[in-house]
């Protein structure tokens, strides 16, 4: 049986973006709602305006346009929810949308994938480090500030092959998303915490839905909720914005709840690395949905301590990369 539009009733529409990561991990979300809750869910491909003009993002204000398509869609009722990478997401709650789950984060680590299996430290003085993300070039810069850092953007897979063709010596990615498009093969170096901070809410997905349907015929959504992955975000992503910071500043932060202690470590630098506001904290914590004030609550106290320290005069004037032209919006 089918509806006039082709659709099987009772089957829930999950918008998403045409790339490989972006289909991969709906598939994904999909597939654990489907096996959880029994609902059947299928995926409608959305072309986003993001991924049709690659070329000139920077000029576009950055990842919302990603974002804003699939919005759109869920807004005038073409599909049912949306997933999204979280550190895609901007901090600010969008008008009649709520995130509806926050999926269990997998490995939140950034990735150097060098020519010739090169690690961070063996990378020769001068080298060429493609990436378009200021957080990822101000940590970087941090420890190594011989090497020179150019923006570059496109897919994993483009940038990939920037370094097989030579025209970069390494490009830093998520090594979340290099799971999910199966390119683990050119990782040569997984970057700790402790020397890149990863972007508030890397690795984790986010499902969002209408507000008004939540609660109601799109309850079964909350199943593949996880709540210590929404409690540790939560704590990341106060962080941003209580910096008054986009997805496009030099802001890494993590958070890990582990023997009921939520610890949120975060750190902004300048674009250059020579300056930089680095700051950790810890809180008690259940692992309970009740607890997500306490989680937002630790990442405005170590955002203040942090701008105490001159964190915001970092953010409002990072410099820019390579001492270019980056601009904003190239995200990550
Ligand atoms: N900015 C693009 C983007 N958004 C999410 C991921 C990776 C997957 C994730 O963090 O969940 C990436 C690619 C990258 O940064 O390498």
């Amino acid at each position: 049986m089918s509806t006039e539009d082709g659709r099987r009733p009772g089957t829930a529409r999950l918008g998403t973006r045409r790339s490989t990561m972006a289909t991969t991990q709906s598939r994904l979300v999909a597939d654990a709602i489907t096996e959880r809750t029994g609902v059947p869910v299928e995926l409608e491909l959305i072309t986003s305006f993001g991924d049709v003009t690659r070329a000139h993002l920077t000029q576009l204000g950055g990842t919302g346009v990603f974002v804003s398509a699939l919005r759109d869609a869920l807004l005038d009722g073409g599909v049912d929810f949306a997933v999204h990478s979280l550190k895609d997401l901007p901090t600010a709650p969008a008008e009649g949308l709520v995130l509806a789950a926050v999926t269990e984060r997998d490995d939140p680590r950034d990735a150097l994938c060098a020519r010739d299996g090169l690690t961070l430290d063996a990378l020769p003085a001068g080298a060429r480090v493609g990436t378009g993300s200021p957080r990822r070039v101000a940590q970087l810069a941090a420890h190594r500030p011989d090497l020179v850092y150019v923006p570059i953007r496109g897919n994993a897979e483009t940038r990939l092959g920037k370094v097989a063709s030579g025209e970069v010596d390494a490009v830093v990615l998520a090594y979340a998303g290099l799971v999910r498009v199966d390119r683990l093969d050119a990782v040569t170096d997984v970057l700790d915490p402790d020397r890149v901070l990863p972007a508030p809410g890397q690795g984790a997905l986010a499902v969002e839905c209408r507000a008004d349907r939540a609660g109601a015929d799109l309850a079964y959504l909350s199943a593949v909720d996880h709540t210590a992955t929404r409690l540790a975000v939560t704590a990341e992503r106060t962080v941003l914005a209580e910096l008054e910071a986009g997805c496009a500043a030099p802001v890494g932060a993590h958070a890990r709840l582990e023997g009921g202690v939520l610890r949120l470590e975060a750190a902004v630098a300048s674009t250059d690395g020579s300056r930089q506001v680095r700051a950790a904290r810890t809180a008690e914590m259940d692992v309970d949905p009740a607890s997500l004030k306490a989680a937002a609550d630790l990442g405005r106290e170590l955002a203040r301590s942090m701008i105490a320290d001159g964190a915001d005069r970092i953010v409002a004037d990072p410099g820019e990369i390579g001492g270019g032209a980056a601009g904003p919006g190239a995200g990550a």
